[in-house]
């Protein structure tokens, strides 16, 4: 228990059933139970844990038993719960458990970004019949106090961009790689250990997950449903020891990115744009610096300029911070009979595919060392409308080939392809050791 003498509270127990007790629900039960004082003081009513469904009870000793259930819709029907906790994870049974509470009139907190990426709209749709509240602050970005920000501290700004590190399995690993060349599975399977990754990890090294938040980020930066199917998505599992080192070569590092624009077209219509894929970064850039299991996000938002979000992107009690923190703002508005913020989804931007979109490659060949290849791999360039920024030769002592590397400035990403393609097919490039896109300046 808490050291804070809580004051007493007048109003009835607000009564929570946790959906899911692993890595995020274990340490929910701990901080509901170490900060119960705390919590009925801020929430003016004391925070009760009134069941918890798992799937296998007997897994779970260090919890009172009689909480226990593996009948999650049992759970939910209740009439003595107010609000629903979930952090199961994936789209069903917990969709349908989460309609089924929204529909009843109980307010949600979920760390689900999958779900709200797919069957967001949903959700959204059956908190608004009712009156309950939905709060997902725990879903992208772990700890980091930044769905709120965007939700309701610039709901009245202009946000333009959103670009950040929102994966920290995929962070650690290519953290991992990049300081101590670590390899890809020995760091993957530390970061499952450690409680970063996903249940099943390919939606982390595949870029699932980062699509999932960078759907959430836009879909409430610009005011329109954006799912996860809209996202266009690379993960890191492509990314080789040659890249690494490529990019280790001109002063930069690999991250893998969300980024999500307001973009303009030339008849001045708006729409957006929402991809996942790694990059290129300076060393200098402020997110290059950002390690580990770290989550870093950039906002740029017309009056207030450039916002900076960084912290813990995952693991139990950093993300159970979030999901706490839900908490309280749920159970507050239940005290005082209000509501947080709706869906806000008004604006709705149609989404700019990806080949639309304009991005800046790196590309590093092995080339024949003879006259003439720059000429012909730079018509290539040429020919596609693509624009070179930086080109750099280098013989290799006593042997007949040579390494040639490409940075490009920005160009509609289907011509960059396109240009790659036609290039790898020359007779003289022997090798196409690392295509990468390039993002943010020096500073
Ligand atoms: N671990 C992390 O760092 C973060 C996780 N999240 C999200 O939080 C959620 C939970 O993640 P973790 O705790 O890491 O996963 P986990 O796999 O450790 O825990 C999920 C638990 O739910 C249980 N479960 C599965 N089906 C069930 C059912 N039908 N009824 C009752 N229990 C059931 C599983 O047995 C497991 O114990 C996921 O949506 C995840 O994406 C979000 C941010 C960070
Ligand atoms: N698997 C996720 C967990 C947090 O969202 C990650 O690695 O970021
Ligand atoms: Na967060």
């Amino acid at each position: 228990m808490s050291s804070t003498v809580s004051k007493p509270t007048a109003a009835e127990p607000i009564k929570v059933a946790l959906l899911g007790c692993g890595t995020v629900g274990t340490e929910v039960v701990r901080l509901l139970h170490e900060q119960a004082d705390d919590l009925a003081a801020r929430v003016g009513a004391p925070v009760e844990l009134t069941g918890i469904a798992v799937r296998r009870p007997n897994k779970h000793r260090d919890v009172p038993a009689e909480l226990l259930t593996t009948d999650a819709a049992a759970l939910v029907a209740r009439a003595d719960v107010d609000v629903v906790v979930e952090v199961i994870g994936g789209i069903e049974p917990v969709r349908t458990l989460l309609v089924d509470a929204l529909s009843a009139g109980k307010s949600v907190v979920t760390a689900n970004k999958a779900l709200l990426a797919e069957n967001g709209g949903e959700l959204f749709t059956a908190a608004d019949d009712s009156g309950a509240d939905l709060y997902f602050e725990a879903a992208v970005a772990g700890a980091i106090p930044l769905l709120r920000p965007l939700r309701e501290s610039l709901a009245g700004d202009r946000i333009t961009r959103v670009m950040g590190i929102v994966n920290g399995t995929t962070n650690y690993i290519l953290s991992a790689m990049e300081a101590t060349g670590s390899g890809y599975a020995e760091a993957l399977e530390e970061a499952s250990r450690l409680g970063y990754a996903e249940a099943d990890p390919t939606a982390d090294v595949d870029g699932f997950d980062a699509a999932a938040k960078a759907a959430i980020l836009a879909s409430i930066a610009f005011h329109t449903r954006v799912t996860a199917a809209d996202v266009h998505r690379e993960g890191i599992s492509a990314v080789t020891a040659a890249d690494i080192a490529a990019a280790r070569s001109l002063g930069r590092t690999v991250k893998l990115l969300a980024i999500c624009e307001r973009v303009t077209d030339a008849g001045g219509d708006e729409a957006v744009s929402v991809r996942v894929h790694p990059a290129m970064i300076p060393k200098s850039h402020p997110l290059a610096g950002v390690g580990g299991a770290f989550n870093a996000v950039f906002v740029e938002a017309d009056a207030a300029g450039q916002l900076m979000f960084y912290g813990q992107g995952a693991g139990g009690a950093p993300t159970a911070s979030a999901v706490l923190g839900d908490l309280v703002a749920v159970a507050r508005n239940r005290v005082a009979s209000g509501r947080g913020p709706r869906e806000s989804a008004y604006a709705e931007l149609p989404v700019r595919p990806m080949g639309q979109t304009e991005t800046a490659y790196h590309i590093s060949l092995d080339v024949a060392d003879q006259p003439g290849v720059l000429t012909q791999v730079a018509a290539v360039f040429a020919e596609h409308g693509v624009s070179i920024a930086a080109v750099r030769q280098e013989g290799r002592d006593h042997e007949p080939s040579a390494s040639l590397v490409v940075v490009t400035h920005a160009a509609p990403d289907a011509a960059l392809r396109s240009t790659v393609d036609k290039v790898a097919g020359l007779p003289v490039v022997r090798e196409v050791v690392s295509v990468m896109r390039v993002e943010g300046e020096e500073q």
